[in-house]
């Protein structure tokens, strides 16, 4: 674990970057710092591995002050990303991500099988090893940075804005890779970002700083959605803070109804016997959704495909979450969500209603759990 001792960084002209701030960063997840410009984020970051040095205060990595030994052996142990990736610009993607290791004294056949095997691990085509980071996407470049930084094994890795740079649908796909790296591997990751959604997604705690390098408050995402600590920090939140909480509730509870779900060679008796439902959901004949449509609209054997009405998007019991089943529901033109299995076939339908008691019973488990936490 690494222990942020009540820290202040106080530059030479005065500037006071970060103020007493204390932080106990757990192991094996991802603990991000978030908050606005220059609000002390690097600073503190650069602190972890004294690339900055605290003015006051001290940093404890698994019990141990960080001073207590060489700066090299404990940058070592520690992965460093930053935004534009920092790649050396004349040396090859393999030798890149190969450079630790051969500061370590690898040899150079070891560190390039290491490479190689790293940049399939980010999800970078080895076909690219022999080029220069010129020759990348700016994406690319950025898995090269994390590959390079992960190199060496390093138990915390330190990224600072790493895909800050980047347009949105890359950004996405980076950080889905981080965080199914994260699963295979279980750093201790410290990473800072101004982005709130992208702090909420990959955070498993979000310390949120306010300018003059305070801390406002520290949590895990779902509780900063569902009770931030003052207004500064549900300003920062932004819009949509209900909505975007319930990606945090799962949707493997909803009770699905199945009798409204007809394949689409449904014979006029099992039509006739559903004919009391709103709507029913035509499937093919390997059950995946085709449309909704009104019982009585609905001919044996002669089902029209183009007349059905959209079923929106499924959502997946057990992996998706309130928020997507939520999504479906509205996006329907019937007010039901289509569940889905693995392989995209229909296993259930659940109206809107039957949506919104889950959420409001998901929201009282919450507010139980608080009552518990606070000893209420
Ligand atoms: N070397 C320095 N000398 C003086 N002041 C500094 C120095 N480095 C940073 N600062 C100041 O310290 C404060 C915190 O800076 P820091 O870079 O840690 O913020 P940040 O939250 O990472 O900002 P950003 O999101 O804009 O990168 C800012 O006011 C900045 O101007």
């Amino acid at each position: 674990m690494i222990r942020i001792e009540a820290v202040t960084k106080r530059y030479p002209d005065g500037t006071v970057a970060v103020d007493r701030l204390s932080l106990e960063i757990p192991d094996r997840a991802i603990t991000v710092l978030v908050g606005p410009s220059g609000c002390g984020k690097t600073t503190t970051l650069r602190m972890i591995n004294r690339m900055v040095e605290p003015t006051e205060g001290s940093i404890l990595l698994d019990g141990r002050d960080i001073r207590q030994q060489p700066v090299n052996t404990l940058r070592r142990s520690m992965g460093y990303v930053i935004q534009n990736a920092g790649l050396f610009q004349h040396r090859t993607i393999l030798d890149n991500i190969a450079t630790v290791p051969r500061l370590l004294g690898w040899t150079k056949q070891k560190a390039r099988t290491r490479a190689a095997e790293l940049m399939e691990r980010v999800g970078l085509d080895t076909a690219l090893a022999k080029r220069y980071p010129y020759q990348l996407s700016g994406g690319q470049q950025q898995r090269v940075g994390v590959a390079r930084a992960l190199a060496a094994d390093p138990p915390v890795l330190l990224m600072d804005e790493p895909f800050s740079a980047v347009d949105p649908v890359v950004r996405k796909g980076l950080q889905d890779e981080l965080l199914r790296i994260q699963d295979e591997l279980g750093k201790t990751i410290v990473f800072v970002t101004h982005d709130i959604d992208e702090a909420i997604k990959l955070g498993t705690k979000v310390a949120v700083l306010r300018t003059g390098g305070r801390l406002a408050q520290f949590a895990p995402p779902a509780e900063l959605l569902s009770a931030p600590a003052d207004s500064f920090v549900e300003d920062f939140l932004g819009a949509d803070r209900g909505i975007r909480r319930l990606s945090f509730f799962p949707s493997a509870e909803l009770e699905l109804q199945t009798a409204p779900i007809v394949a689409i060679d449904a014979g006029a008796d099992q039509l006739a016997s559903r004919a009391t439902a709103p709507y029913l959901l035509v499937t093919d004949l390997d059950g995946r959704p085709l449309g909704w449509s009104e019982p009585d609209r609905l001919t044996a054997g002669a089902v029209d495909r183009d007349r059905l009405l959209d079923f929106g998007r499924p959502f997946v019991p057990g992996t998706d979450s309130l928020r997507t089943a939520l999504d479906g529901a509205v996006l329907s033109p019937t007010g039901w969500a289509v569940a889905v299995d693995g392989e995209g076939r229909a296993v259930g339908v659940v109206s809107q209603q039957v949506i919104g008691e889950a959420i409001r019973a998901a929201h009282g488990r919450v507010a139980e759990q608080a009552d518990v936490k606070a000893g209420r």
